[in-house]
């Protein structure tokens, strides 16, 4: 594409009159050791390190040309300075693709939690109906029915680009996160439907503070198709306020609530099996496999989507009771002396409070809860967290979570520091070791904050995930003779 084109649309700031060099571009590239010949090298100024620093590596791999931020001169090729390199990136990649997203059906999902979980119930639907999905989220990504890794919640602009035109399929679905948003990874992609689950404190290391971090989840609405719709939980308070400014804008809103006003509205909210009615028509029974209102709340926003889409009522029912569930998220495991192990991804507190609010409604006669944090990320939500587990479980366990490069020792220090009455042990294997050692019949196990991701670092037992530690335990039960756990050598 000759480099006129592909800048048509990007905010330049200085060097426009390189727009008129005949330079074809073959393709683009945002780290130099992907740079091909005749490449378009768009240098980011990094968390980690700046991209600026690799101009001269890129131009020696065959970039033709450079984008930056910075004002630099004398490059022995074109140079393009721009306001933002990340929001240059996302039109760069948005025209040389084509504006792939406005050839698709497109759905973005929004909020702290929920996300993965509608994207998967959404998806579920879909594919029941014979309508193909792609799918970009947190656990994978899919495009014409293969997966591929997921680096990024939200991959970013030129990733996202070139796999939404690479996609054969009819819907994209995909999960936003708030990083992808301020980073402008969704730049450019043009929503059919966007949905806002609920917000939660997170990422206010990152966020200044729940303003901030809710302007820039209320933003993807603004990226919505000229008819374009908005679906939006308003039982919680930072929906209710989206759903005033979209008005106030002029969306089309469609809520999902316990009100008989809403769209969707839950007439009797109970984990498994709830009954719901749609605005003006007879309620009905939504059945899940996978416990928890937070699931229902999850299931009537895909629900409702479903139907904005045109998927007959009926075909959407009967996809949510068969929809299997999302690995790691309240994913149920029987002890073998009749104790109930969960694994789950939760990691704010409202998000602890789902979980475990679920164990006791299910009847639990105890509750242990084994939880970490994750390294060198937001600090604020920690001590919320364990108030939580503290209030709701029986027994709180604080263990290692992915250390991010925080080293052992400090991240035990505060676990001590944070634990509140709980048990610290730092071994996240041995803890749920121990645990399962304590839990008898009738009581649940909640090991939370993993979900179905593998470990970081190594821990005693010889696994890699919280669900292949159970798994290993549970096997170990079994071989043993007396009925209890083999010896750990
Ligand atoms: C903190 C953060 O958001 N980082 C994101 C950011 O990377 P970065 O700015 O650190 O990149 P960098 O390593 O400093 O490199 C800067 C530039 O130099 C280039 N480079 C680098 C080395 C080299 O030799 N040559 C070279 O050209 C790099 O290609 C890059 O273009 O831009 C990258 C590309 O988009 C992201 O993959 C990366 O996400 C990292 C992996 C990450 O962990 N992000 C988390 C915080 C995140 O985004 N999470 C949300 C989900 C949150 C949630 O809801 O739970 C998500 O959407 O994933
Ligand atoms: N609607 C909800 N309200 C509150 N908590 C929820 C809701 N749905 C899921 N959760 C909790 O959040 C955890 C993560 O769920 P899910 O992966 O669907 O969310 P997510 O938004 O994709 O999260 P992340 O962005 O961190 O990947 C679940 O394991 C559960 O504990």
């Amino acid at each position: 594409m000759k480099l006129n084109i592909l800048l048509e649309h990007v905010d330049k700031a200085v060097n426009s009159h390189l727009l008129d060099i005949d330079v074809d571009i073959k393709g683009i590239a945002t780290n130099s050791s992907l740079v091909r010949p005749n490449d378009i090298f768009v240098a980011i100024p990094g968390y980690r390190v700046d991209g600026h620093q690799f101009i001269d590596a890129a131009i020696q791999a065959g970039a033709s040309v450079v984008v930056g931020e910075k004002d630099l001169k004398d490059l022995i090729v074109p140079y393009v300075r721009v306001i933002n390199s990340r929001l240059a990136l996302a039109q760069i990649a948005c025209q040389f693709y084509g504006n792939p997203s406005r050839n698709k059906i497109v759905i973005g999902i929004t909020g702290t939690n929920g996300k993965t979980t509608t994207t998967y119930m959404l998806k579920y639907i879909l594919e029941s109906c014979g309508r193909s999905c792609s799918l970009f989220g947190t656990v994978q990504n899919v495009v014409n029915g293969k997966t591929l890794p997921s680096v990024n919640t939200t991959p970013d602009a030129l990733e996202l680009q070139k796999q939404i035109a690479l996609s054969e399929d009819e819907f994209i679905i995909m999960e936003v996160s708030s990083h992808g948003l301020s980073q402008y990874r969704v730049e450019g992609v043009e929503f059919d439907y966007c949905l806002f689950t609920n917000l939660d404190k997170e990422h206010l290391d990152y966020h200044r503070d729940m303003e901030a971090y809710f302007s820039v989840k209320a933003s993807l609405f603004d990226q919505l198709k000229p008819n374009g719709l908005a679906i939006i939980n308003h039982m919680d308070n930072w929906g209710k306020r989206l759903a005033d400014l979209l008005t106030s804008k002029g969306y089309q809103i469609f809520l999902v609530g316990d009100k008989s006003y809403h769209d969707l509205q839950i007439v009797h909210f109970k984990s498994g099996v709830s009954t719901v009615s749609l605005k003006g028509n007879q309620s009905f029974e939504l059945s899940l496999n996978i416990l928890g209102k937070h699931n229902i709340l999850n299931a009537s926003m895909a629900f409702l989507t479903a139907l904005l889409i045109g998927i007959p009522q009926q075909k959407v029912v009967y996809a949510l009771e068969k929809f299997p569930g999302v690995p790691g998220r309240f994913e149920m495991l029987q002890h073998p002396n009749g104790a109930t192990v969960v694994i789950d991804y939760a990691h704010t507190a409202d998000a602890f409070y789902q979980c475990l609010q679920t164990a006791r409604e299910e009847g639990a006669n105890r509750v242990f809860h084994v939880f970490g944090f994750r390294g060198d990320r937001d600090k604020e939500k920690r001590r919320d967290m364990v108030s939580v587990s503290k209030e709701i479980s029986d027994v709180h366990i604080l263990t290692l979570d992915d250390l991010n490069d925080v080293p052992y020792e400090e991240m035990e220090q505060a676990l001590y520091a944070l634990s509140d009455g709980g048990y610290v042990i730092s071994d996240r294997t041995i803890a749920i070791k121990e645990v399962l050692e304590h839990a008898h019949k009738g009581d649940w196990v909640c090991i939370t904050g993993k979900g179905a991701e593998d470990y970081q670092q190594k821990f005693r037992l010889p696994t890699a995930s919280d669900k292949e530690t159970v798994q290993f335990l549970f096997q170990k039960i079994d071989e043993a003779t007396n009925g209890g756990f083999e010896p750990l050598h």
